[in-house]
């Protein structure tokens, strides 16, 4: 019997929360609501702590990274708490050179290109991110009944920064090597799939009562390129954790049309960006999975009866799902008002008691 049916440890404690109830598809007293990007700069006390800190140094700091999980907890009360990380973090811990530059993302001295890069992506092991394990311990100590999530990246997305060398618009180098050399590819996402695995390994280990894979580039490809090149990685991913019961997240931008594809690959719960109303989701996903999404970040730019508005549009399109977790299209913005995002939590919760 898996856990989802036979719970144990930090599992049990979280089991009957709205947020665990909703992934499966269970009645909920009311929607569940968190926010990718929850911990980072939209909040002062995150600047405060993380002042003179390189992001990668703060991932591997067990009482800062339990400090910034638990703030938008506190702040928002939201139903769930994302694991401050990044998905760098793994590569970074096989030895991998590569920094997280400020405003421009995660950049890799020498990009993974030609068959001999290939050795540099050693297998992961527990030791190796043994602050992942530590800080995960403490914060499942202070979140009580509120789920943790744990995450990684996907290996296409991961794939990408490692091919390009940094953030891409186009994915042109990621893409040569996908369309131009297959089994090199192959091999690279079934390596990436090793590492994101034991990473998510270890994150459930330690405490995570979930998992969310973030793809979040894998919108630039077609489905018949992703149902060949990039499914049997993440599907990887997925088979590599199902032991363990906990609900799995399978998210990415823009991926309107391969969110039937996401589901197939193993995901219990489908993210969905703002590009597609939840019933149409629904739809392109079909029965079985619940859904988590999607209200586009910029509209918490607006006024507070817009912000209403616009949330009211995505429960609406929701009320007929077999599960529900509120969400944003995607991460919240860094210059977002903290207060527009308490609103919004108080908002769902009010809108959809039970
Ligand atoms: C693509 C991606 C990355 N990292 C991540 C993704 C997938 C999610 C998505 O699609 O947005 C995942 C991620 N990165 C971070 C989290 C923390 C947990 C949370 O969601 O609250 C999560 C879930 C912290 C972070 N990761 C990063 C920050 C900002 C750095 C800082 O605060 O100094 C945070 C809080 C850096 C980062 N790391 C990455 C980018 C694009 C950036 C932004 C660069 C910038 O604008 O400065 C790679």
């Amino acid at each position: 019997m898996s856990a989802i049916d036979s719970p144990s440890g930090q599992q049990t404690k979280t089991y009957d929360s709205a947020f665990m109830k909703a992934c499966r598809r269970e009645p909920v007293p009311h929607t569940p609501v968190w926010f990718m990007r929850q911990a980072g700069r939209s909040l002062p006390e995150y600047l405060k702590v993380r002042e003179g800190i390189p992001m990668l140094e703060s991932c591997m700091r067990p009482e800062l990274v339990t400090e910034i999980t638990l703030q938008p907890v506190r702040r928002h009360k939201v139903d769930a708490a994302i694991f401050f990380s990044d998905i760098v973090v793994p590569l970074k811990a096989i030895g991998i050179d590569l920094d997280i530059k400020p405003g421009v993302g995660p950049v890799v001295a020498e990009p993974i290109r030609r068959r001999a890069d290939l050795d540099r992506l050693r297998a992961l092991t527990p030791d190796d991110v043994r602050y992942v394990t530590e800080a995960i311990g403490m914060l499942t100590g202070e979140l009580g009944t509120t789920p943790l999530i744990g995450f990684a990246g996907a290996p296409f997305t991961l794939a990408s920064y490692l091919v390009e060398g940094g953030p891409s618009r186009n994915h042109e180098h990621t893409k040569a090597l996908m369309y131009g050399d297959p089994e090199l590819w192959a091999d690279l996402l079934d390596r990436l799939a090793d590492i994101t695995a034991a990473f998510l390994k270890v994150q459930i280990e330690a405490g995570a009562s979930a998992i969310q894979l973030f793809d979040s580039w894998v919108g630039a490809l077609a489905p018949a390129d992703y149902r060949r090149s990039v499914m049997p990685a993440s599907a990887k991913v997925f088979r590599a954790v199902e032991q363990y019961g906990v609900p799995r997240i399978h998210f990415g931008v823009g991926t309107g049309e391969l969110l039937g594809l996401m589901g197939e690959a193993g995901a219990d719960v489908v993210g969905v960006d703002w590009r597609v109303p939840l019933d149409e989701a629904a739809r392109r996903v079909g029965p079985g999975k619940a859904l988590q999404g999607n209200l586009d970040p910029a509209v918490l730019f607006s006024t507070p009866e817009a912000v209403e508005t616009k949330t009211r549009e995505v429960l609406d399109a929701a009320a007929g799902l077999e599960g529900h977790i509120f969400n944003l299209g995607h991460g919240v913005l860094p210059t977002t008002d903290p207060d527009a995002l308490t609103r919004l939590v108080e908002y769902v919760h009010t809108r959809t008691a039970r």
